[in-house]
């Protein structure tokens, strides 16, 4: 069993092909933006950060073994392939907040006289490369402040219960994850009485990725269906709901994986704090509200069949949104590397934060 979705050093890139887990553990290999494109396209490799960080190194590893002739091409075609990655899925920011940084960077590189074309190179390959690192050093941050957040809104001191959804664990980023990272870090400090996670129809991610972690970890869990979170919350006494982030809007309205804006419904019913584990490269300031995110629609094969095994009448239209909006008023707090924020203050603070 392996945790590690991602493994690069100079020049090689490799997946760990999540659409095979948890029967299979194959890794594949990334030899360029093309391949990049693809396993983020097809979902072999998924979550909002580990989009981004394949994405940028397979761009690393395209450009690795080549001369360019001017910083001008190199320029151009660092802005081209990080565009077209960032087609690759719509919804979570991370790509595009990468892109664009990498893209800025490209550009004060090309006018900076005192650089030339190979060290231009070189820096771009750094600062990608440090994406890995500052990626687990940002989820091991958001599980602290996380932790500290559910145990501060738990109704009673002790050990907690705890719901989460989908996959935002080492499998969905560079390592220990977002909100599964909050749940580890619950368990470090002995904080932690059992973990539940949904099975997230269709691609199953909470089934197959997290219930593989969390019996990798060694964690007290309980597989759920996706149907079952009222049944749930009325009868387990959870604490709080922790999921991930494919992109927040200025105002906190969250994007995320399909069934988290029901999941925040039925948690405000019973009065369960409803939390949004995500870095700040998942925050896009730009967008007023979730009214301009743009939801992801997959295939319908997804729904209609799982693996060859087809469960749905041929014929019959479906609608396969991979990602609902969960509008801030029904979030507790946005718990990030920087702090935990309530959604109405996080454009402020947020702002304060970045100097913006
Ligand atoms: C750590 S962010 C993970 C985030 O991404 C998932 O979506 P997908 O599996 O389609 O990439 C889900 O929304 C998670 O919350």
């Amino acid at each position: 069993m392996s945790l590690q979705s991602i493994k690069y050093s100079a020049g090689k890139l490799e997946i760990l092909d999540q659409l095979l887990l948890p029967v299979q553990s194959k890794y594949v290999a990334v030899k360029g933006v093309e391949d990049g494109w693809k396993v983020i396209n097809k979902m072999q490799v998924r979550g909002a950060p580990a989009i981004a960080i394949v994405g940028c190194l397979s761009l690393a590893v395209e450009i690795f073994p080549e001369t360019y002739e001017s910083k001008k091409t190199l320029r151009q075609e660092i802005e081209g392939k990080l565009n077209y990655l960032v087609s690759a899925r719509p919804t979570a920011v991370n790509m595009k907040i990468a892109a664009d940084e990498l893209i800025s960077l490209a550009n004060e590189l090309t006018k900076d006289e005192s650089v030339n074309v190979e060290e231009m190179k070189q820096k771009f390959l750094d600062i990608t490369e440090a994406m890995l690192q500052k990626d687990i050093s940002d989820n091991k941050a958001i599980g602290a402040n996380g932790a500290k957040a559910v145990l501060e809104s738990a109704a009673k001191d002790g050990p907690v219960r705890v719901l989460t959804h989908c996959n935002t664990g080492s499998l969905a980023t560079a390592g220990y994850g977002t909100a599964l990272g909050v749940v580890r870090k619950l368990h470090e400090l002995k904080k932690l009485e059992h973990v539940y996670c949904t099975e997230t129809r269709p691609y199953n991610q909470g089934a197959r990725l997290t219930a593989y972690e969390l019996v990798h970890d060694k964690l007290p869990a309980t597989l759920v269906l996706d149907s079952m979170v009222a049944a749930l919350l009325r009868a387990k006494n959870v604490a709080a709901v922790v999921v991930g982030a494919d992109r927040v809007a200025a105002n906190g309205d969250t994007a995320n994986k399909i069934g988290t804006y029901q999941i925040a419904v039925v948690a405000k019913h019973h009065g369960v704090p409803f939390f949004v584990a995500a870095p700040l490269t998942s925050i896009d300031l730009q967008i007023p509200s979730g009214d301009h995110i743009i939801i992801e629609e997959r295939p319908d094969r997804e729904m209609t069949h799982v693996g060859e095994h087809r469960i749905a009448a041929p014929g019959i239209n479906c609608w396969n949104p991979a990602f609902d909006v969960t509008p801030a008023s029904l979030i507790t707090g946005i718990i990030t590397e920087r702090g935990v924020f309530k959604p109405q203050q996080l454009k402020e603070e947020i702002s304060a934060l970045l100097d913006l």
